[in-house]
This record gives C-alpha cells, sequence and structure tokens, in this order.
C-alpha cells in the first residue's frame, strides 16, 4: 500500500445548503455512512467535498487543503460517484483509466464489457459500471450517493462486498450516502443522519 493512499478527509466548518458548519474526520478505511430526508443535504455535502459546489469551511485530503488544487485535480484523488452518472464516449471500455477485469468479473460482467455501448446499458449496469471507472482512477477517497439504488438485493450485496474489499486494500476514507438501515449496519464504520443543519451519531445497532 503507498503511504499517498492513507490520508484521511477531514471537514471543517463545511457550510453548504441547509447545512451549516459540519466538522467531520474521515479517518484512511473508514467508512462514514449518512443518512437523511429526501432534501436534507447529503449530496451537496458530497459536491462540496469533491468541489463541484461552492461552500463554506475547509476540506482537506491529508495534509492537502482543496482549495490549494485545481477541482479537476483534486477530483481525480476525491473522487465521487454521483447517484445518477454522465458518459462520454460510446463505449464502457473507452471511460476506463486501467483494464479492470477482476472487478468486471467480481460484479458478474463479462470480460467483453469494454465494448458494450453505453447507450445499451441499464440503470443497474450504469451503477455498477461507474463505480468500477471511478475505482480504475485509482481515488484516494471515495464519495458515494446512494452506490446501490438501482439494485437488486443480491447485487447489492455482491457491491458492497467488493466496494469494502478495495477500501480495506485501499485505505480511502469514505463518505456513503445510504438509506437502508439494513446496508448502514453492514458498512459503516459510524453513520451520521443530518438533523436541520448538522449531522447527527447514531448508534450503530448490530
Ligand atoms: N444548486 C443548488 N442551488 C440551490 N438549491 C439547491 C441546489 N442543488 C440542490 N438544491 C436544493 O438543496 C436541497 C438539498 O439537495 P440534495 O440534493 O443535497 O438533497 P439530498 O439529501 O441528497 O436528497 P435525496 O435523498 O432526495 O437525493 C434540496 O432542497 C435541493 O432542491
Amino acid at each position: 500500500m503507498s503511504a499517498k493512499s492513507k490520508r484521511a478527509l477531514r471537514l471543517q466548518q463545511v457550510a453548504v445548503g441547509p447545512l451549516d458548519n459540519v466538522d467531520l474526520e474521515v479517518a484512511p478505511g473508514e467508512i462514514v455512512c449518512l443518512s437523511g430526508p429526501s432534501g436534507s443535504g447529503k449530496s451537496r455535502l458530497l459536491r462540496a467535498v469533491a468541489d463541484l459546489e461552492p461552500h463554506g469551511g475547509t476540506v482537506q485530503l491529508g495534509d492537502r487543503e482543496q482549495d490549494s488544487v485545481a477541482g479537476h485535480h483534486w477530483r481525480q484523488s476525491v473522487m465521487m460517484v454521483p447517484a445518477e452518472t454522465a458518459w462520454w464516449f460510446d463505449s464502457f471500455g473507452e471511460h476506463l483509466s486501467k483494464p479492470m477485469p477482476d472487478a468486471l468479473g467480481a460484479l458478474g460482467f463479462p470480460e467483453d464489457t469494454g465494448n458494450w455501448a453505453v447507450s445499451r446499458l441499464s440503470s443497474g449496469e450504469k451503477q455498477r459500471l461507474a463505480l468500477i471507472r471511478a475505482l480504475s482512477r485509482e481515488p484516494q477517497a471515495l464519495l458515494l450517493d446512494e452506490p446501490t439504488a438501482n439494485l437488486d438485493d443480491d447485487t447489492s450485496l455482491k457491491v458492497e462486498r467488493w466496494l469494502q474489499a478495495y477500501i480495506r486494500q485501499h485505505q480511502c476514507p469514505v463518505l456513503w450516502v445510504a438509506h437502508r438501515e439494513d446496508q448502514i449496519r453492514r458498512v459503516a464504520s459510524r453513520h451520521f443522519r443530518i438533523d436541520g443543519a448538522g449531522l447527527r451519531e447514531q448508534e450503530l445497532r448490530q
């Protein structure tokens, strides 16, 4: 494991949309789940951490400040996978930074998936392939916005296990927006619910 991957993600006094003064430190390898009602600001918080939305306060990855890096460079390290993904080439394979045969196999795709036309992908396929695309760029921190929202239970479990293995191996700090209590119980190191303008830590029930 490279030293550069072992970096904490730190939010200090972050203010965006309905949220104010969010302080949060996510350790390397830690998965912090965020939940809250629709419209409470979960996606906007992830977008702020990804430098996709103006915000107050500071965000750091290790000793590197978001403000000191161009947005597109920051997002190569602090990678957001939105609930709905955009695609810009015709075939899936053109979106990868490196071949990902093990990931394709783990998530149930055949070897020739790289040749698949993006226009033919189902929403569940797009969601899984967007995760593979993101990890092909070897991010140092991950921001996952409901990464299994379009998937059936068995496929969700497969994706969870695969993500957990990656996060453990690469020691990425992770913010993971999730709604389902059972998923939060399985994956979260800590769980915060958005409560008005702030985050309230929840007990993790076994
Ligand atoms: N650029 C923007 N400017 C102003 N308001 C916005 C902007 N983007 C989103 N909003 C509003 O901010 C609020 C929070 O949006 P956000 O997408 O973060 O919600 P969410 O908690 O992720 O909801 P959901 O669970 O439905 O995805 C919503 O009321 C939304 O309409």
